[in-house]
């Protein structure tokens, strides 16, 4: 019976996923060899700093937004209170879209999907924070190497999202058996596919997601001081309440 529940938990996880992937796998694979040519390049890095920090705010806030839907959609995370919900999002859905983000990479030549076609590091030379581009370029190289199915990506991002380890929680025990059936989910698929030993990869990728998205805090923070208009007006209101 109780691999039952644990089916059941892990198709609806998956479903959830699919729903609200924002692009589907294969549909990025498709996309993969439509790359910008050397004057869309140029275009993108002759734009100013605060010009081109505004341009992929939108693009990150619409996949978070996505992010955002995929954990209302989980049954577990629905039952949660309202401020815890608003908590384990606060910290967890960075994570989560840098998560999918790496199955838009493509490890041949290093590029990852943006504004409808595939870039390389050079497309982000005007954001002037290099550091955290090649972490995420590194990241989604590091995530592509243990080729993960959509299945296992789903049951990973309900993971990174509903951590009871999270600041400001204030029914933790509640959020801790939700992480606990999660965790179940997630060891019964990886023992299902004969892959238990990605168990602690999984949970080192954690790690370095936290690290990925402190550097993006970081970041943030130098930009919002040196061009403060753009990061309090300008900015997308969902990114500015989730990383501001
Ligand atoms: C995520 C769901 S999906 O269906 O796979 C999908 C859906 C849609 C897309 C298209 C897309 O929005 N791509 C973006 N790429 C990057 C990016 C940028 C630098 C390096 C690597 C990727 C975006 C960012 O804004 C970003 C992302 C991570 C950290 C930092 C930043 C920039 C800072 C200034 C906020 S948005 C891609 C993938």
């Amino acid at each position: 019976s109780f691999c039952i529940f644990a089916d059941e938990l892990c198709a609806s996880i998956v479903h959830c996923h699919r729903e609200t992937s924002q692009y589907r796998a294969e549909e990025l694979q498709a996309l993969k060899l439509k790359l910008f040519s050397r004057e869309e390049i140029q275009a993108y890095q002759s734009k100013s700093v605060d010009e081109m920090w505004q341009h992929c705010a939108v693009r990150l806030t619409d996949a978070v937004q996505y992010v955002v839907e995929f954990a209302k959609r989980i049954p577990g995370f629905r039952m949660l209170n309202q401020n815890d919900q608003i908590a384990l999002l606060k910290t967890g859905s960075m994570e989560v879209v840098l998560l999918r983000m790496s199955r838009s990479f493509n490890t041949e030549n290093s590029t990852v999907f943006f504004d409808g076609k595939f870039a390389g590091v050079e497309i982000f030379k005007s954001l002037a924070c290099g550091d955290l581009i090649m972490a995420v370029f590194d990241f989604a190289h590091d995530m592509c190497a243990l080729k993960l199915s959509e299945q296992q990506i789903a049951l990973f991002s309900a993971l990174v999202l509903i951590n009871a380890d999270r600041p400001c929680l204030e029914e933790r025990g509640k959020v801790q058996r939700v992480q606990r059936s999660v965790e179940l989910g997630l060891t019964h698929i990886l023992h299902r596919d004969h892959q238990e030993n990605l168990m602690p990869k999984l949970y080192q990728r954690m790690a370095v997601l936290r690290s990925l998205c402190r550097l993006h805090l970081e970041k943030l923070g130098w930009f919002s001081q040196r061009y403060p208009l753009t990061a309090h007006s300008l900015f997308p209101p969902l990114y500015k309440e989730l990383f501001a």
